[in-house]
């Protein structure tokens, strides 16, 4: 297990490297869930992470991750169709999912026929039932859903999952997942894990890409004259916090 609380930064000269090394890490955590608890939990965010997690679908991970341990949740999700272009799912099924042995009943996308409240009372719903039947594990600490790994993005004004600066959302400490349906970045509704849920995890890698993105990072890891805390700067997992960023992303570090 990580050290609590501890805050891990690498920075990569290509997004070549940084896939790499996301797949290495990625798998050397699935070998010690699979083996601790029999599962692997894992968050998805949407956006540019998936294309970062391009190399676990290649040798030597596609042969040797134990893909059917996996269960696969996302951080936020569209409240559009799941075929629609908006849709985090499809995203993740058409550049990752579909592409490794992952059993399909431990996919667990939103229902997207309910409403963007109904949508995250699900959504939670199902949750509760996978900590009960011990598939994602509950933090001693917080009571909240302790998930093995969580791979978020990060938006360039430094959003994470569907979590927006200055956002009364920031603040919600009693559900798991939420609703949003004024996102200032389209599409509008949306459902996401709140911030316990986020900072519940045991493992959080944070994988940001992009000139675009540097005052953000600088707001979280260095010293910016922002006095505004971004969301990206609220995270903080029970666990290790690893971040994989690039050479553009981290430029004002
Ligand atoms: O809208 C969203 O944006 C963020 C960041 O996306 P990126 O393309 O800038 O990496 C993503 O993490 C989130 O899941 C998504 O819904």
């Amino acid at each position: 297990m990580a050290t609590k609380g501890e805050v891990k930064k690498e920075v990569f000269e290509s997004a070549e490297d940084l896939a790499v090394s996301l797949a290495k890490y990625t798998a050397q955590l699935s070998d010690k869930f699979c083996k601790e608890r029999g599962a692997f939990s894992v968050v998805l965010s949407g956006g540019s992470l998936i294309n970062s997690l391009r190399k676990l679908v290649e040798p030597p991970y596609i042969d040797s991750i134990e893909w059917s341990k996996w269960h696969i949740f996302w951080a936020d999700e569209r409240v559009v169709p799941k075929d629609h272009e908006d849709s985090n799912y499809k995203l993740a099924y058409d550049g990752f999912l579909s592409k490794v042995p992952i059993l399909p009943g431990n996919v667990y996308s939103i229902n997207d026929a309910l409403s963007a409240e109904g949508a995250a009372e699900d959504y939670e719903t199902c949750l509760r039932h996978l900590v009960k039947s011990n598939v994602v594990d509950i933090s001693a600490a917080s009571g909240f859903p302790k998930f093995d790994l969580q791979l978020l993005g990060m938006g360039p004004d430094g959003h994470v999952a569907s979590l927006f600066p200055g956002h009364p959302l920031l603040k919600e400490n009693e559900k798991w997942v939420t609703y949003i349906k004024d996102s200032p970045k389209p599409p509008p509704e949306r459902i996401t894990f709140t911030f316990p849920v986020i900072n519940s995890s045991a493992y959080i890698a944070l994988v940001v890409n992009g000139a675009n993105k540097a005052g953000a990072v600088q707001n979280a890891l260095g010293n910016s004259q922002n006095s505004e805390k971004l969301p990206v700067a609220m995270v903080s997992p029970e666990g290790e916090l690893a971040w994989f960023l690039d050479t553009a992303a981290a430029s004002k570090l």
